[in-house]
């Protein structure tokens, strides 16, 4: 119920069509002279017709000022939040199961900077999401059991054996080729052209601080510029955006438009390195994400093995 008390009115209740007042049982009647009176009270003031309507008027541009305030006042608040997370379209939704999906966008000039290998350095730049690459069944746990950006190849030393089985590294050379053809097949070059680089490693990332600035994952970034030999990128999610941990949305900076990626286990999200593709990872509030960088690069001298037993 609102309430108005305005000098020349008695008590009042706003109805939907008008904001008369009560009538009944000997209430006031507003703008007659039927009001209760008293000795000594000072005599109601009798309002004319014309000044009833427009106080009612004035009633209803208040109304009418304050939602509209409050609208406006929402949206400005929405469009702020929706900009500081920079959000602005969805590529890859966390509860879409997508078999292949890419788009092509203009290469940067930092390919021309770097030796070029025809028939494998970016012509055709863009990015795709697949979850049809790995099946969910397939991931394969043993790798997640990693700590926070860990390096495959450095991180456990001697360690490694007791920690990885053949088993393991099998299955992930095994889904690398398959991220491989299927990156070759996307931008119109032969898989045979590119060759694994480093860093490859898995991450584990929570809310905990980061302890170093290679732990400061949410910085925006551009892959070839971070670790120069990578000429195409790829991530294989090992969790759940949602289910395992809020945030940590991958994100692509474009010019006015940010696009993300919700992490789903499975899910395989590649893209030209340069600078087309600036990016970054939305900082995980809660739960953990693990994912794998695998990264190709087309020059043979950055190339690398697979990981294997020693
Ligand atoms: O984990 C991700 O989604 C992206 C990580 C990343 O940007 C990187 O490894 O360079
Ligand atoms: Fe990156």
């Amino acid at each position: 119920m609102v309430v108005l008390l305005k000098p020349g009115f008695q008590l009042g209740e706003s109805t939907g069509d008008s904001t008369r007042p009560l009538a009944r049982g000997g209430t006031a009647r507003r703008g007659t002279a039927a009001a209760p009176r008293c000795c000594g009270c000072p005599r109601p003031r009798v309002t004319s017709q014309g000044e009833g309507n427009r106080a009612t008027r004035w009633r209803w541009l208040k109304v009418v000022f304050l939602l509209s305030s409050a609208a406006v006042g929402g949206l400005l608040g929405w469009s702020y939040l929706s900009a500081e997370d920079g959000v602005t379209e969805v590529l890859a939704r966390h509860s879409e199961n997508l078999q292949d999906k890419f788009i092509e966008i203009p290469c940067s000039e930092d390919y021309d900077s770097h030796k070029r290998f025809e028939g494998c350095t970016p012509r055709k730049c863009g990015r795709g999401v697949t979850d049809a690459v790995i099946t969910r069944e397939e991931l394969f746990q043993p790798l997640s059991l990693g700590k926070h950006f860990v390096n495959l190849y450095r991180y456990f030393g001697d360690k490694i054996q007791d920690i990885f089985t053949e088993e393991d590294f099998a299955l992930y050379r095994d889904v690398r080729q398959r991220i491989q053809q299927r990156i070759a097949q996307a931008f119109g070059i032969s898989s045979a052209s590119m060759y694994l680089t480093k860093p490859t490693f898995f991450s584990r990332i929570n809310n905990t601080e980061a302890k170093t600035t290679h732990d400061e994952y949410w910085h925006p970034h551009v892959d070839k510029v971070t670790y120069g030999s990578f000429d195409y990128t790829s991530l294989l999610y090992l969790s759940d955006y949602t289910e395992d941990f809020g945030g940590g949305r991958f994100v692509f900076m474009d010019a006015g438009s940010n696009k993300t990626i919700e992490p789903r286990a499975g899910r395989v999200s590649f893209f030209t390195s340069g600078s087309e593709n600036l990016h970054r990872v939305e900082k995980v509030h809660w739960g953990t994400r693990y994912a794998i960088t695998i990264s190709f690069t087309c020059n043979p001298d950055h190339g690398i093995g697979d990981p294997v037993l020693m």
